[in-house]
């Protein structure tokens, strides 16, 4: 641009006139440049403006803008700073929440996140054992510390570099709650510089004074009722045991106060870390038992952490596993006499004389096919033929294919493992009976605890053979078990059996872990059997090896209750040395016994009668029982003569009377059962006295010893087993062992050598037979009194 004419001689003029033609010419020079600088300008405005401007949030699109839609825009801002581990917000934490302008309501329902440190993180598990305990008079602060170096080498083992970091022993006096147990702590593994798995165990003496115990359990209770604080916040931790010490000569019984505050601690545990107990409560008394106990629970406690360790959950449990508080999961099976619901009821096929030549061919024709044999050719069937004694041998017949009794894919395995069955091999089974349930809980035990000094945890209930030669009408059996009168399936050999049904008790064993109420010594003593119930279902002698069997039991001193039907004398003949050796005396005469256990052998009776005389000219040698089952209807009115003369005939060391149990089965009318058939126990009572008195009226010398009226139950006894006006009707299984081991299985010793002491007074007749030490409870699981 020029203005060289103003400069020059006339000055511009400040005449309208001239103005607007000069501006036209000065725009028409420079636009570009006026345009440009323009833009520029309102540029840079807008880019100050923007920067200095305070603008409010944007509602409605809000979402759209935050770089990650589920987050705030504050959050979203700190993106680069977050790890990969969840917040204490997203683990339920009470954090106050920085968006929110009213409280937060916390509260179970959404899905809960409860992941462990590790699964969160990329690095390999390790856990941290925080052990926590409270002392007021010191002794428990010692014990925590020396028990944490044991668990702390153990856990070990020699190797430095395990799954564990050295367990935190620490004062419930000094730890601040909120830090611990409101959120689990984020605790970081040094080694690996990784997020540490927090599992918590505590020591807790009882006192019913004030202590440090009071405000803890009380921050427990008010964080569990805490509506801002998620149901379950310390989920998070991997499992929790407690271990309760106490004085049982201040405080004898729980009832009375003993470990009062473990237990409580234990229930507020479960609760807030959505059932997580790892292992039983544990509870000792330092001046008695506390050390022995605390071993215990230490060597169940350091398992659990191995399995953890290896697995990163706490394995399986029987349905209400961790639950706070005591459930009822008793089932109703008892162990034996249960009404069942067959849905066959025809009429029992009868065996021609061909199917016995088919048999009697099997020994010979056995092939073992494919797949199985590996495990099953190490021993060829025998083929047993109980129908009849006389044979023809002149016809052949072709080849039988021998097939599994109960294989996998058949619908009776599905059946009797629905029913809580554990299947061993292809014909053998084990289950855990309510009574070893209830005596894990302290709950009482079976009759057999109170007649026979049997720990109802330390016995398995298996059999060696799914099938038998009956169908009685209370069967607990639910009609799905296969029956025959010969042995026409693969035989599995002894050891895979024996191994098999060990394995298969104690991993049902391992799964009452974690349920409400079970004591850890009991838990720990019934990882060792001591016991077994060869009664479970089916008929243990009709397997061909049942004597190979029972030495296996014997050499691990397991003692052994052999229960049979009555039906194959040849088996019971050569039968050795068992513990106590039963036959179910179901009726008093033929007809009721055919009409009650439906037996397929034609010739049933005369083989019961034959059964009898064995077990008369046994009864020296061996500690013979009759079991009577009483079913209202089929086998009590007008048979106490009937009885007693089948008493007279095997002339049996002792006579279980038995009342049927009603197992409420809506097709249990199939076999005809119903309430009405269960009598009721002053019912028993009254026939057992009737049949003592018959008894004695013969000069037969028999008493009634025993009862269990829990079970309906009551024990009569030959006087052979009263010692100075006293029944001894428990079992020295110590010296039974002995005599079996120094004199051998056919070895000549009486059922007296190994008489256990007297019976306990509460066991007695007229006493009740519930050890006063045990809880009784009601169906509900909930406490009666004495
Ligand atoms: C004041 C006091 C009260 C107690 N109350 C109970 C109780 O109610 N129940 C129980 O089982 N033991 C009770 N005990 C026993 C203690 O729990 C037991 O002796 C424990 O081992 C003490 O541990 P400490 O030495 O670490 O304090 C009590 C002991 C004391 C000193
Ligand atoms: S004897 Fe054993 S298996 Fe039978 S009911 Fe008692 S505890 Fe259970």
């Amino acid at each position: 641009m020029s203005f060289q004419g103003w400069k020059g001689s006339d000055p511009p003029m400040a005449s309208s006139s001239l103005l607007p033609d000069y501006a036209v010419e000065l725009w028409h020079e420079h636009r570009i440049t006026i345009i440009l600088l323009s833009l520029f300008v309102l540029g840079a405005l807008r880019v100050y403006l923007h920067f200095t401007e305070e603008r409010p949030q944007s509602l409605v699109f809000s979402k759209l803008y935050a770089p990650d839609a589920t987050k705030s825009p504050v959050d979203a801002g700190n993106l680069q700073d977050e790890k990969p581990v969840l917040s204490e917000e997203d683990e339920g934490g009470i954090k106050e929440k920085k968006t929110s302008n009213g409280p937060r309501r916390i509260k179970g329902g959404i899905s809960k996140k409860t992941r462990t440190a590790s699964e969160r993180g990329d690095k390999p598990r390790r856990i941290q054992v925080l052990l926590f305990y409270s002392s007021l008079t010191a002794n428990t602060e010692k014990i925590a510390r020396d028990f944490a170096d044991t668990l702390d080498e153990s856990l070990r083992q020699g190797a430095p570099d395990v799954g564990f970091a050295k367990p935190q022993v620490l004062d419930l006096a000094e730890v601040d709650y909120d830090e611990y147990f409101i959120t689990p702590p984020k605790m970081e593994n040094e080694q690996e510089a990784g997020p540490l798995d927090l599992f918590y165990l505590f020591l807790l003496p009882s006192y019913n004074i004030d202590s440090v115990n009071d405000s803890f359990l009380e921050h427990l209770r008010d964080t569990h009722h805490d509506f801002r604080i998620d149901t379950s916040p310390l989920s998070p931790i991997l499992g929790y045991s407690v271990f309760g010490l106490g004085d049982r000569e201040g405080w004898p019984t729980e009832e009375e106060g003993f470990c009062f505050q473990a237990k409580e601690l234990d229930k507020w545990m479960a609760k807030l870390t959505g059932r997580k107990r790892a292992f039983p409560l544990g509870m000792g008394d330092w001046k008695r038992d506390g050390k022995e106990r605390l071993s215990e629970w230490q060597t169940g406690v350091t398992e659990t952490l191995k399995l953890l360790e290896q697995t990163g959950s706490l394995g399986e449990g029987v349905k209400g596993s961790g639950d706070p508080i005591e459930s009822d999961d008793e089932d109703v099976e008892d162990d034996g006499e249960m009404l069942f619901d067959e849905s066959s009821d025809a009429p029992a096929k009868t065996k021609t004389s061909g199917d016995l030549e088919d048999v009697e061919d099997l020994g010979r024709i056995i092939q073992l096919s494919g797949a199985d044999k590996g495990t099953k050719q190490a021993r060829v069937p025998i083929a047993v033929d109980f129908t009849t004694e006389t044979k023809s041998k002149t016809r052949k017949t072709p080849p039988v294919v021998i097939k599994e009794m109960v294989p996998k894919n058949s619908p009776t395995y599905a059946s009797l493992t629905k029913q809580g069955y554990s299947i061993v091999g292809s014909h053998s089974g084990v289950k855990i009976c309510r009574w070893t349930k209830s005596a894990l809980r302290g709950r009482g035990s079976c009759y057999k605890y109170s007649f026979y000094g049997i720990n109802s945890h330390q016995c398995m209930e298996t059999t060696p053979s799914l099938s038998c030669s009956n169908k009685c009408v209370f069967c607990w059996r639910h009609g799905t078990n296969p029956v025959g009168t010969t042995w026409r399936w693969v035989v599995d050999p002894p050891e895979l059996i024996f191994d098999g049904v060990k394995e298969g008790h104690y991993k049902k064993i391992k799964m009452m872990r974690g349920v409400p109420g079970v004591r850890a010594e009991r838990f720990a003593e019934a990882m060792r059997i001591r016991h077994c119930a060869l009664s479970l279902v089916g008929e243990p002698i009709f397997y061909p090896h049942i004597n190979e069997f029972l030495a296996m039991l014997h050499a691990e001193r397991i003692s052994s209750f052999l229960v049979c039907n009555a039906q194959h004398p040849d088996q019971l003949a050569t039968l050795k040395h068992v513990t106590q050796l039963y036959v179910s005396i179901d009726a008093s005469n033929r007809e009721s016994l055919r009409r009650i256990d439906r037996p397929l052998h034609r010739d049933f009776w005369e083989r019961f009668q034959r059964c009898l005389d064995i077990l008369r000219e046994r009864r020296f040698r061996q500690r013979t029982v009759f079991r009577l089952t009483l079913v209202k209807g089929f086998n009590v009115e007008d048979e106490v003569t009937g009885y007693a003369d089948l008493v007279e005939k095997g002339l049996p060391c002792f006579v279980e009377v038995k009342g049927v149990t009603y197992c409420g089965t809506s097709t249990s009318s199939n076999a005809g059962l119903t309430m009405a058939n269960v009598p009721f126990y002053q019912e028993v009572c009254d026939f057992v006295v009737a049949l003592n008195d018959e008894l004695n009226r013969r000069g037969l010398g028999y008493g009634i010893a025993a009862e269990h009226a829990h079970s309906c139950c009551i024990l009569l006894a030959s006087e052979r087993f009263k010692v100075d006006g006293k029944w001894h009707t428990l079992i020295d299984y110590d010296k039974f062992f002995e005599l079996l081991e120094a004199k051998g299985p056919d070895g000549d010793f009486s059922p007296e050598d190994y008489m256990g002491p007297a019976t306990p007074e509460w066991a007695t007749w007229g006493n009740g037979g519930f050890d006063p030490r045990d809880q009784r409870v009601d169906r509900k699981g909930k406490p009666i009194e004495a």
